[in-house]
């Protein structure tokens, strides 16, 4: 015996009893013509995509940018903004596209050249890496210098066409990246995203620009990867790079170098030496090591095999702020315009570094010494996570071509980041930085 309708389609006290036949007739009415399955099927496509393209902005959103702030590119008042911030105000002045400028190196860099009479836009899109109230703050200080910080990603490509259709740039610092050497084993999408994908459009920017800008832009002293020929010098290999951090700023070199060879882009690429100093990054060890000793908690100190241990050629700012600006006044122009190469233009490589490395317990005294307070230390093997041994940078090239000759020492260096630490956060900071 077949079962009754009632019981395929049990009512239950305050729902609506449904009975099968009647919901039948009611799905055969909205099937019965051709056009309205054609219908449909055109509601569901939509719908599917809608829901797709919805996904496809959830997950870059969360696995790439980790945005924080809402954007709203266009219209007069941010034209203008634009137009005033590039202004230049001294003759032979140039105008800059600084990305990343609400990072620590962006910062520096953007106020020295707004200093000196240049015109700056900034691009940043103030991701939480780590804490973007951080990176407000320096907008904040850029803004009261006259300079406009534009809340948008490098790899937004109808952002830079609009920047570039308002402002003819001279030349872009490229600082906009994805940091870090550690965090490559959590995000690696997150390089690849920025490091790579990003460079690529904004150099295909670029080189459509008219006329092309020339670009300085931020490599990496860990492109030397697991060398140990010491100090390192430019021409040395790169081949063994030992975190993905590294791979994606030795791809960057090896990209731009096309970008030079197929249409002209004046390229320089700066190898950063472990840069440190106020309004630094929280993510570094200097960094996060103070704000532990001042709290009282742990800190980790890594040691190499052998329990020797791990040195870096730790770099302060302000030097690194001269060897951008020389590296911007000593570019040479890109040859090309509107995507075609007219002439060879410069491609350089320089190191960036102090010349002289310190060893971290030794950077763990000074900061000691400095906030008057003992470290707890926990030392541990270095993991395998990406970390190599030593850095030291031979600087001749950079000392011949651009002048650049650091002036500040470890001691010195962290003495003026303490003094600025404290003033930024306090004595007890007890807010997480990272
Ligand atoms: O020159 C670069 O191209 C890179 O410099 C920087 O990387 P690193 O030199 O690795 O700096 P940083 O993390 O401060 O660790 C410093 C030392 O402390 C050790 N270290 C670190 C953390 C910790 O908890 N304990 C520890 O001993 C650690 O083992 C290391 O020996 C930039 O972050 C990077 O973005 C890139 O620009």
């Amino acid at each position: 015996m077949p079962p009754l309708e009632e019981e395929l389609f049990p009512s239950t006290p305050g729902k609506i009893k449904i009975h099968h036949h009647t919901m039948s007739r009611a799905i055969q009415r909205c099937f019965t013509s051709t056009s309205t399955m054609f219908l449909w099927a055109l509601f569901l496509i939509a719908l599917m995509a809608s829901y797709m393209s919805i996904q496809s902005f959830v997950d870059s959103g969360s696995r790439y940018l980790h945005h924080t702030n809402s954007r709203v590119h266009g219209g007069l008042v941010w034209e203008k903004q634009i137009r005033s911030s590039a202004q230049i105000r001294r003759s032979n002045g140039i105008s800059v596209l600084v990305t990343g400028a609400a990072g620590f190196v962006g910062t520096h860099v953007s106020l020295a050249l707004k200093k000196r009479g240049d015109g700056v836009v900034g691009l940043d899109n103030f991701n939480d890496y780590y804490d973007p109230s951080l990176k407000k703050a320096r907008c904040a200080l850029l803004d009261s210098h006259n300079i406009f910080v534009v809340d948008g990603d490098i790899n937004d490509q109808r952002l830079l066409a609009k920047l570039f259709d308002l402002v003819a740039f001279t030349h872009v610092m490229h600082l906009a990246a994805q940091a870090g050497v550690r965090y490559a084993m959590e995000n690696p999408h997150s390089y690849v995203h920025s490091n790579v994908a990003g460079l690529v459009t904004l150099l295909e920017q670029c080189k459509s620009a008219d006329p092309q800008p020339a670009i300085v832009w931020a490599s990496s002293s860990s492109v030397y990867g697991l060398n140990d020929k010491t100090p390192f010098s430019e021409s040395d290999r790169t081949d063994q790079p030992a975190s993905l951090y590294a791979a994606t700023k030795k791809a960057g070199e090896a990209i731009t170098h096309t970008y030079n060879h197929i249409y002209g882009l004046s390229i320089t690429g700066l190898r950063f030496f472990t840069v440190y100093g106020p309004w630094g990054r929280p993510d570094m060890a200097y960094f996060s090591f103070t704000r532990n000793i001042l709290q009282g908690k742990p800190i980790t100190v890594y040691r190499g095999k052998n329990r020797v241990d791990l040195a870096r050629d730790f770099t302060y700012i302000d030097d690194i702020v001269k060897g951008c600006v020389a590296s911007l006044d000593t570019s040479g122009k890109s040859t090309g315009s509107g995507g075609k190469k007219k002439g060879a233009a410069p491609y350089r490589i320089f190191n960036l570094g102090n010349t002289s490395p310190v060893t971290v317990p030794a950077l763990v005294s000074i900061l000691e010494k400095n906030l008057k307070k003992k470290a707890k230390k926990n030392v541990v093997e270095m993991p395998g996570n990406g970390d190599v041994p030593f850095t030291h940078a031979n600087i001749s090239l950079a000392q011949r071509e651009l002048g650049y000759k650091p002036t500040t020492d470890l001691p010195t260096g962290l003495r003026k980041f303490v003094k600025w630490y404290l003033s930024y956060y306090g004595y007890d900071h007890s807010l997480p930085v990272n």
